[in-house]
């Protein structure tokens, strides 16, 4: 099913834990700012409106998508943090750029939240053009950083 059929944004509350004491990170590439930001904007609001205290919502940039994977290693290895969300927005080019990216960074989060047993969300576009980020950026098929959000924590009730 593609996010054509699925609103990004939609999705049930219903048995979500209790994360009023768990810390989350989000790594955010400063690749389509215009992009991301949104994408970082729905990640956090609906981490607040799910139970998560401001205080316990950390931030870091990094400069691509492509360093989400060691962006994000650096605060899993963290003991204090309970849940990674990557945010990233990587729009085809001209060349084959973004089909190695988006297996490095799919590959490399996998990688780091099994090393470090913790949640490490995939919350990264991987449009074939600047409309389709769009579109997922709280547009037509919802804000992709709201489902990475609540993805994130569902997952600490596994
Ligand atoms: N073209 C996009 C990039 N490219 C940059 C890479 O992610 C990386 O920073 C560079 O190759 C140096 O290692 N990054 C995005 O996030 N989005 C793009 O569309
Ligand atoms: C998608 C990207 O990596 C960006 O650098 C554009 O790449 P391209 O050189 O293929 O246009």
């Amino acid at each position: 099913m593609s996010s054509a059929n699925k609103n990004l944004s939609e999705f049930s509350t219903a048995g979500l834990p209790d994360v009023s004491q768990k810390r989350f990170a989000i790594i955010v590439a400063e690749w389509n700012t215009e992009v991301t930001e949104v994408l970082f904007e729905g990640a956090y609001k609906t981490l607040i409106e799910n139970g998560v205290k401001a205080e316990n919502i950390v931030r870091a940039n990094v400069p691509g998508s492509y360093e989400l994977s060691f962006g994000s290693q650096v605060f899993a290895q963290k003991a204090d943090i309970d849940a990674v969300i990557a945010i990233g927005c990587v729009i085809q080019g001209e060349t084959k750029h973004n089909d190695y990216i988006n297996h490095a960074v799919a590959q490399g989060l996998t990688n780091v939240s099994l090393k470090y047993n913790k949640p490490v969300i995939f919350g990264v576009l991987t449009p074939n053009n600047q409309q389709q980020a769009l579109d997922r950026a709280g547009g037509v098929h919802g804000n992709k950083g709201d489902e990475a959000a609540i993805t994130a924590i569902k997952m600490l009730a596994f």
